[in-house]
């Protein structure tokens, strides 16, 4: 059986409907279900000029591989019909629920993995939503106590040690237990989804020069090294923590497998300048495979046909590749 993918169409008003119609044009080595609204889907597709066969789709009807330029999709309605550029904050509670939509058509084995449009996360919070992103809506909708973020793309793997928060919070959001919880899911999601057995991992420092021998900040000393070699004891192959700075670079990448940098602006700036546009982010340590977009909702291009959608392919193409690893783990 193709691997079945629901993909959820993002924020409306943004270049999700785009990307996905963009997609469809093409052939899927998969089963594709876009969860989100025909009619959004239809107005757009009629903007961009885009010949595409849009069909509804309910549970329990079989969905066959992709075939291009038909796109199945689950059709659970907007609130408000959606315009190009235009945030309305009545639409999110719609944008939310297609997220729930995929977890239970996976949870119900209708489906096999969730890749995500972007949403804007803005205009949830307007909504009175309190919203950080996919990663934390997922775990806490799955019941997960934690997940890590991972973007990859030519080649880099880059995961987060914490994810969307203030940058005044990161330092006290670091212990040694959540450091030593972050390498265990991210050692075992690379073995599991990406097929490395014995994952080399890079640690960064949290401070300048991975503090400087404590005298710019003292992190590294109290919780990073003591929480790596605690790791080590186990067998995890961890190098660090080294300084973010001269980190990235080949010397020590072409040696490892995947970095962890502690912060979001710390790693993914870098993964970003290296593949923006072709690279993939995933949620590790959920009980269901989640890949999506390297981008965001990118409002200044929705409805103008300039929006790309190589990072989506990418998210659909690993989505295929982690699914496979996961059915050939399966007895
Ligand atoms: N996975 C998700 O749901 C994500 C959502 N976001 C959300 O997206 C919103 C906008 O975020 P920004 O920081 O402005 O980032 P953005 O990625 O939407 O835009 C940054 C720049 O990249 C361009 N761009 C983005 N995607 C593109 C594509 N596919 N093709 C061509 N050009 C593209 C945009 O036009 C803009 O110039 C925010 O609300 C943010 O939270 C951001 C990242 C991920
Ligand atoms: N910068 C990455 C990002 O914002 C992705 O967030 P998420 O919605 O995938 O949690």
């Amino acid at each position: 059986m193709p691997p079945r993918l629901a993909l959820s169409m993002g924020e409306p008003a943004g270049i999700g409907p785009d990307i996905t119609l963009a997609l469809a044009a093409g052939d899927l080595p998969a089963a594709l279900l876009v969860i989100g609204d025909i009619d959004c889907l239809r107005a757009r597709a009629s903007l961009l000029g885009l010949s595409v066969d849009l069909r509804e789709w309910q549970p329990g009807m079989a969905l066959a591989a992709h075939q291009a330029d038909t796109l199945w999709v689950r059709h659970l309605p907007l609130a408000v019909p959606c315009e190009p550029g235009r945030l309305d904050p009545a639409n999110a509670p719609a944008v939310l629920g297609w997220l729930d939509e995929a977890m239970d058509l996976i949870r119900q084995g209708e489906m096999d993995a969730l890749v995500t449009a972007p949403v804007q996360k803005s205009v949830i919070n307007e909504a009175g939503i309190p919203f950080t992103g996919h990663t934390e809506y997922l775990a806490e909708r799955t019941g997960t106590p934690k997940v890590v973020m991972l973007l990859t793309g030519r080649g880099l793997r880059v995961a987060l040690a914490t994810t969307h928060l203030p940058l005044s919070e990161v330092a006290g959001a670091l212990s040694m237990a959540e450091l030593q919880q972050v390498l265990r899911i991210l050692n075992t999601s690379l073995q599991r989804d990406f097929g490395i057995p014995v994952p080399r991992i890079l640690v960064a420092g949290l401070n300048p020069h991975a503090g400087e021998s404590g005298h710019l900040g003292r992190e590294e000393i109290t919780l990073i090294r003591p929480a790596l070699d605690a790791l080590r004891a186990e067998g995890l192959q961890l190098t660090g923590p080294l300084p973010a700075d001269t980190l990235f670079t080949p010397r020590y990448l072409d040696q490892h497998d995947a970095v962890l940098a502690m912060y979001h602006d710390q790693g993914l700036p870098v993964l970003k300048y290296h593949a923006f546009g072709e690279a993939v982010n995933v949620t590790l340590g959920l009980p269901l495979v989640r890949t999506s977009v390297d981008h965001g909702t990118a409002l200044d291009l929705a409805g103008t046909g300039r929006a790309e959608a190589g990072s989506l392919l990418a998210a659909i193409e690993l989505a295929i590749d982690m699914v496979a690893h996961r059915r050939a783990a399966t007895p």
